[in-house]
């Protein structure tokens, strides 16, 4: 069976002259179900999570004929145990899984571990919806006494982080910039047939769709992303060009709903 697949992706490679690629915000973690900011800090799934990676985002990918030959992931626990579920929903699990700092949320400095309406009703909903989306909009860094710092500055996941370029808080574009270069290795993969997921996290799906689309920052600002609706493109593999909008899988009133909770503060 493995092999039969193996073999048909290797003829559908080469015989395809446009390739879809599929980003994907990792399922609920236990941080959004909180209403906190996360950022760097590695919080699992919910249970909730769990099940919207199977019954959401796995389904809506079957649904739709998707298949992949690589995944792309983030080392933070929330997107890779989001990757697993998948692939082994869409019995897939021989898919070579790649890890990436350079994927991780974008880090949310002392503002991790807080409440987004706490820090709402502290520095006002302006400044919060501020930090939140402005793409230059850098939160405060991250300090010792923040319960979450030693947790993330030993978190072994991170080892691969240049010592000079671990952050203490980040902006969006920031972020962005990281994202670059895991991108045109994505890019690169997606355009030689490979087709591929990438499971990852809010603000670098906003990163990865600003990029694709060449969308403004004032553009992106109003771009948010549900927790596991898979997000397609379409390419055209000899020029690199984007041939289709990007489409989101799954009911429209379900996402509609979703992203509007994600853009709202919350409670
Ligand atoms: O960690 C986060 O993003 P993630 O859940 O996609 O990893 C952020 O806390 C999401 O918050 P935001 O929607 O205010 O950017």
């Amino acid at each position: 069976m493995v092999i039969f697949k193996f073999l048909r992706s290797k003829l559908s490679q080469f015989m395809m002259k446009t390739n879809r690629l599929v980003l994907l915000r990792h399922g609920e973690s236990e941080f959004n179900q909180l209403n906190k900011f996360c950022g760097w800090h590695d919080a699992p799934l919910s249970k909730g999570g769990m099940e919207d990676a199977r019954k959401i985002a796995a389904l809506n990918l079957l649904n739709a004929n998707l298949e992949f030959d690589k995944v792309y992931t983030s080392t933070l626990c929330r997107a890779q145990t989001t990757t697993d579920i998948i692939l082994r929903e869409m019995k897939s699990s021989f898919v070579p899984v790649e890890s990436h700092w350079r994927l991780n949320e974008r880090h949310y400095g002392n503002l991790t571990g807080f409440n987004k309406r706490q820090m709402s009703d502290q520095y006002g909903e302006a400044q919060v919806q501020n930090w939140r989306r402005a793409f230059d909009s850098m939160p405060p860094s991250i300090t010792p006494q923040n319960p979450y710092y030693f947790g993330i500055r030993n978190n072994p996941s991170f080892s691969d982080v240049p010592a000079d370029q671990f952050p203490f808080a980040e902006s969006m574009h920031m972020c962005s910039d990281r994202v670059l270069p895991v991108w045109d290795e994505i890019k690169k993969d997606m355009l030689n047939g490979k087709r591929v997921l990438v499971c990852t996290h809010g603000t670098v799906v906003r990163a990865l769709i600003k990029h694709i689309e060449g969308l403004s920052d004032e553009a992106i600002s109003k771009v948010n992303i549900p927790n596991c609706v898979p997000c397609v493109y379409e390419f055209d593999i000899k020029t690199g060009k984007l041939i289709s909008p990007m489409t989101y899988l799954g009911d429209p009133e379900y996402i509609k709903a979703k992203t509007e909770q994600v853009a709202s503060i919350g409670n």
